[in-house]
């Protein structure tokens, strides 16, 4: 390597304040951007740009690619002592010299007292932070926010948002932020809503949006554009948004949605066209990989404790009463995990990840059995996807249906599971079984204050990195900081509670219920897990 090459510390990087913003910009090409501390760029389609160069900014050397070449490929940035950075596209990858222009947020008084308001170009967030003093540096994201340059001239904007998936508090939020965020900071004019999701872009009208109209909307649940599962047609879409003019498509989804985002954007570089898309993730599961939490999630653990109160209430009422509250979750049980851990009245928490068994020695129904004698009453939380094996061993109804999204239908594991209890112990005792589900309850709710800081943050970040020319990308929080990241480190796998950390022994700590292992069970999860996000501390 370069002897001259300088590379800061890694105390020194994450701290912004300190990094220095006198040098020269670097915003003419792929190579000036990436700045004269990076040795490697690859894609992962094989294809290996540079390798072991240094680059002096600005540079008037110019990368070459073709696009079909990117189509599939990953930009991987890699410098000295392990560090690599999964960066986001960007339209200099696919569009010779975009014109740039000043950020008009240079001249805006309500930021221009912060000291070094713009991002620097090289400030990277790490996604792993707890590390060893000879743990390579590991994984970065590229640091969301404010750049010095945009590659928007504010008044050629037409902007889009569109909601798409299941409910999730703070819908409203994201929507009124993103539209002042480019109205106030920006300047930009012509904002669109995209109504009843994808299918929206071709099926029907759009409806203009701007400040006034989203003045309120933070403060009502659902989302004002409405929403909707399958209708997803990737040609149909990209042609709509050509026939409109659309330049800018903010995307405010699950796991479905920025798999969808991911290849109207591929067509959109495909097509060579100067249209940002953006993917703000929304999911009530908190099953989105790489970021610490999404937004309404915080909401929804909230407002899980009311049925949890009423569940509790009604079992200390009677004589062996048994509480027994339904959860969201498919195939993360995140919101029960915390919803219990919150609540200190749960006495059993049943979640996808770890799967529980009925009958016998260390099983369910002995569990039941004993604190229904210590205590007299009990609660018992289970999350949707809980049990779904069992239930499927039982049931001979058909486990294959999906809905338009092509997600798995789940059947009721709370009623079969009331059901089972009630007969095993029919014989035994009274039992007095109250089953609560508040499914929709706990989604169709306006988000707290906590979750509008988090929408409006999330927002702004997107707002702010279509506007410097990224594209491409989902804004998240990693370590607390926002960031911009590849759509395929979203969609590649789910978030799940891991059971060998310390999250879940605390929990059964707390309940004080059996980890359901059986003997013969390795003590390995039955999922592939995945890293530990924050939820997972
Ligand atoms: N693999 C995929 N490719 C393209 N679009 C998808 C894909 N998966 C889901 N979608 C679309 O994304 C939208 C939302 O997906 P869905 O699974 O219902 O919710 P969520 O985004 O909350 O996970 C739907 O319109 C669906 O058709
Ligand atoms: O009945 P619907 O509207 O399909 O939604 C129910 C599902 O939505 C979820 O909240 C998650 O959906 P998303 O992926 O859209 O966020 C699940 O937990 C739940 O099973
Ligand atoms: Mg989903």
């Amino acid at each position: 390597m370069d002897s001259s090459y300088r590379f800061k510390s890694s105390s020194k990087q994450s701290t912004s304040s300190e990094t220095d913003h006198h040098h020269h910009h670097r915003f003419g090409s792929l190579i000036p951007r990436l700045g004269r501390k990076y040795r490697s760029l690859s894609f992962d389609s094989g294809l290996l740009l540079i390798v072991n160069q240094r680059f002096e900014s600005p540079s008037p050397t110019r990368l070459v690619m073709a696009t079909s070449a990117l189509n599939s490929d990953r930009k991987i940035v890699t410098g000295p002592a392990g560090y690599v950075l999964e960066d986001v596209p960007h339209f200099s990858d696919y569009i010779p010299n975009p014109p740039t222009y000043p950020n008009p947020l240079q001249d805006n008084a309500a930021y221009s007292v912060v000291k070094q308001y713009f991002v620097d170009e090289d400030d990277t967030v790490p996604q792993k932070i707890v590390v060893h003093p000879d743990s390579p540096r590991g994984t970065h994201f590229r640091r969301a926010g404010p750049r010095q340059r945009v590659y928007f001239d504010s008044d050629d904007v037409v902007a889009c948002i569109v909601t798409c998936g299941g409910l999730c508090p703070g819908l409203n939020t994201v929507i009124r932020e993103i539209v002042c965020g480019l109205s106030y900071m920006y300047g930009v004019k012509k904002i669109l809503g995209i109504e009843g999701g994808y299918r929206g872009f071709y099926a029907r009208n759009t409806i203009d949006l701007d400040s006034k109209t989203v003045n309120d909307i933070h403060k009502r649940g659902g989302t004002i554009l409405g929403t909707s599962r399958g209708g997803h047609d990737t040609t149909k879409i990209v042609d709509s948004i050509q026939d409109r003019g659309i330049n800018q498509v903010y995307i405010i989804g699950g796991d479905g949605s920025q798999k969808g985002a991911a290849v109207i954007f591929e067509e959109i570089r495909r097509r060579g066209l100067k249209v940002a898309v953006a993917g703000i993730p929304k999911t009530i599961d908190n099953d989105i990989p790489i970021i610490d939490r999404s937004f309404g999630f915080d909401t929804a653990v909230e407002e899980a404790q009311r049925a949890i109160n009423a569940a509790h209430v009604e079992a200390t009422s009677f004589e062996n009463g048994i509480g027994l509250v339904k959860l969201m979750g498919r195939y993360s049980g995140f919101i029960a995990m915390y919803a219990t851990l919150a609540s200190r009245d749960v006495d059993c928490c049943l979640i996808p990840e770890s799967p529980f068994f009925l009958e016998g020695k260390g099983g369910l129904f002995e569990f039941i059995g004993k604190r229904l004698k210590e205590n007299g009453h009990m609660v018992i939380v289970i999350a949707e996807g809980a049990g779904q094996d069992l239930l499927s061993e039982s049931n001979e109804q058909s486990t294959t249906l999906k809905d338009a999204s092509g997600n798995k239908l789940l059947q009721d594991v709370g009623l079969w599971i009331s059901q089972r209890i009630k007969d095993h112990f029919a014989k035994k005792m009274t039992l007095n079984l109250k089953y609560i589900d508040p499914t929709y309850m706990i989604r169709a709710v306006p988000s707290n204050a906590s979750d509008n800081v988090c929408c409006t943050l999330l927002a702004q970040s997107a707002v702010h990195g279509v506007m410097a020319g990224y594209n491409g990308f989902t804004v998240g929080l990693v370590n607390g900081r926002h960031t911009y990241i590849p759509f395929y480190r979203i969609t590649e796998k789910q978030n799940k509670v891991v059971i060998t950390d310390r999250m879940w022994a605390r929990l059964l700590s707390s309940t004080n219920q059996p980890s359901f292992m059986k003997h013969d069970d390795n003590h390995e999860p039955n999922h592939s897990g995945g890293e530990a996000g924050a939820m997972n501390w």
